[in-house]
């Protein structure tokens, strides 16, 4: 015969869970700005691509000086906006990170 085990419990059933209203709330705001930052980053994807298709080489591509002359921008425009300079620097070097592999990519493979 076999026994009927309990159901078992797993990490993705706690997102079923109800979450406080506020948090929720919370969430819808961080959600909706989300969709905004996206669409700013495909726009700014497609000038990055142009910028790419401007230049020869792989080192061109690279430009660690201009990567560091929008991180010192980036982290002045972040303080003027009273957000975490050290937040918008880590998340500017991971998206210049990722737009110079799609860059590498492109040049690679066209
Ligand atoms: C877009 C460019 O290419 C790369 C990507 C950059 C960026 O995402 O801001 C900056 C420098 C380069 O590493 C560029 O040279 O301007």
């Amino acid at each position: 015969m076999t026994e009927l085990s309990p159901p078992r419990y797993n990490s993705s059933m706690s997102e079923t869970r109800a979450v406080d209203p506020d948090l929720q709330q919370v969430r819808a705001k961080i959600d909706s700005l989300d969709r905004q930052i996206i669409q700013l980053i495909a726009e700014r994807q497609k000038w990055v691509m142009r910028a790419s298709s401007l230049k020869k080489d792989e080192s061109a591509v690279r430009a660690p000086d201009r990567v560091e002359q929008v991180i010192t921008k980036a982290r002045t425009l972040a303080s003027d906006a009273q957000a975490s300079p050290d937040v918008v620097e880590a998340t500017y070097r991971g998206m210049i990170d990722a737009f110079i592999s799609l860059e590498l990519d492109h040049h690679r493979n066209h």
